[in-house]
């Protein structure tokens, strides 16, 4: 196949890749372009996959099926060392013996460049970085916020296309890591690099990526921009993986006028049926995020249940309300900003949402 302007642009493609381990699947035909300069984002459950995807990128692991192409060009054969690729690992792996700045350098020292160039460079990425005044520490003198900061630096200062990054924050405190994550999407748009970020944190994944996977049993569920997998969630594993959703199983009815009914053990609702086609019977799912929820909804919300509240939640500015709904299933209410709670623990209470609220996931 003639290689296109399009297929050049991508820093990395991942084509129908899998990995087996004896007769365990660990990655299981994922496909993937991340265009150029791209923070792209791997998200799912513990064991889902992502490490080993990553590895197979990095050329630590050899897939069983796939192609790689980095920069557009085929590397599924290639050591790690010939892939215009670095990595930064969750416990930074520095070394011990070695000064900030001659780790830094050592990648530079390892491609042979001329000693003059090393220095001057290393200069550049200690000023950029802001750990000039670390130059001649080692790592056991520095702090958790300063590792990263040094392991990062190494990690970059070859200009790779594609920085590889498992976990990378998973090691600092709580109260770091908002900092840390806001300096790190800064220094990524300004280096064109790509990242690639493991994680199971879905704060970090929807606050950093252009691009989140979200994986789950070896494959990918949904890719998309963040916007999208919040307000469009694919599956009803990735709507339940995703915080603040609302699940529903049930039945499908009719279609009317674009909006397909679905019988569930709490009552009958309406979603836009979109481009689906569900046979009448089918089991289907939906879900609805708990800010769409309406208390004491009006004739015109023709989506409707009575709930219990068992439980009012108050993280930042949100206020979670929690409802046991007719069938022990759980209803998430979420209210914005520091008002009194709209109801108390016992209470009983009607609750509905626009069927343009709800979204229908793939059959
Ligand atoms: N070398 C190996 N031999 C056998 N099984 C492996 C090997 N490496 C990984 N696995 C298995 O493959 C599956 C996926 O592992 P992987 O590390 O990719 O998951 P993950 O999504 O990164 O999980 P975590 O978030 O816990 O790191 C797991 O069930 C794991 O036990």
């Amino acid at each position: 196949m003639p290689e296109g302007p399009l297929l050049t642009q991508l820093d990395l493609e991942l084509r129908g890749i899998r990995k087996r381990y004896g007769s365990f699947t660990a990655v299981d035909g994922v496909s993937l372009e991340v265009g150029k300069g791209q923070f792209v984002c791997l998200l799912g459950p513990s064991g889902c996959g992502k490490t080993t995807t990553l590895r197979c990128i990095a050329g630590l692991e050899e897939p069983d099926d796939g192609d790689i192409l980095i920069g557009g060009r085929e590397v599924t054969g290639d050591p790690p060392w010939k892939r215009d690729i670095a990595m930064m690992f969750q416990d930074f792996a520095l070394f011990p013996h070695m000064s900030v700045a001659k780790q830094i350098g050592f990648g530079l020292e390892m491609q042979g460049r001329p000693r003059a160039e090393i220095e001057a460079r290393v200069r550049e990425v200690l000023a950029s970085f802001e750990i000039l005044p670390l130059a001649d520490r080692r790592p056991a003198s520095l702090s958790g916020g300063q590792k990263q900061r040094v392991a990062l630096a190494r990690a970059m200062v070859t200009e790779p296309r594609i920085l590889l990054l498992d976990e990378p924050i998973g090691a600092l405190d709580y109260s770091l890591r908002e900092t840390v994550m806001l300096e790190l999407k800064l220094l990524q748009q300004r280096s064109g690099i790509s990242f690639i970020w493991v994680t199971h944190d879905q704060n970090e994944a929807f606050s950093l990526g252009d691009l989140v996977v979200v994986m789950n049993h070896a494959r990918i569920e949904q890719q998309g921009p963040p916007e999208e997998i919040l307000a469009r969630p694919r599956t009803p594993f990735v709507a339940g993986f995703v915080q603040g959703n609302n699940v529903f199983r049930g039945k499908a009815g009719a279609i009317e006028a674009g909006l397909l009914r679905i019988v569930t053990e709490v009552g009958e609702f309406l979603v836009p049926a979109g481009a689906h086609t569900a046979a009448p019977g089918a089991l289907v799912s939906f879900s609805v995020r708990a800010e769409r929820i309406i208390d004491q909804p009006d004739a015109a919300v023709r989506n409707r249940v009575t709930g219990r509240c068992t439980a009012v939640e108050f993280f930042g500015a949100v206020r979670r309300h929690v409802l046991e709904l007719a069938d022990g299933s759980l209803l998430k209410y979420d209210q914005f900003g520091a008002l009194a709670p709209r109801f108390v623990t016992g209470q009983v209470v009607d609750l509905g949402w626009r069927a343009e609220d709800a979204v229908l996931h793939a059959p």
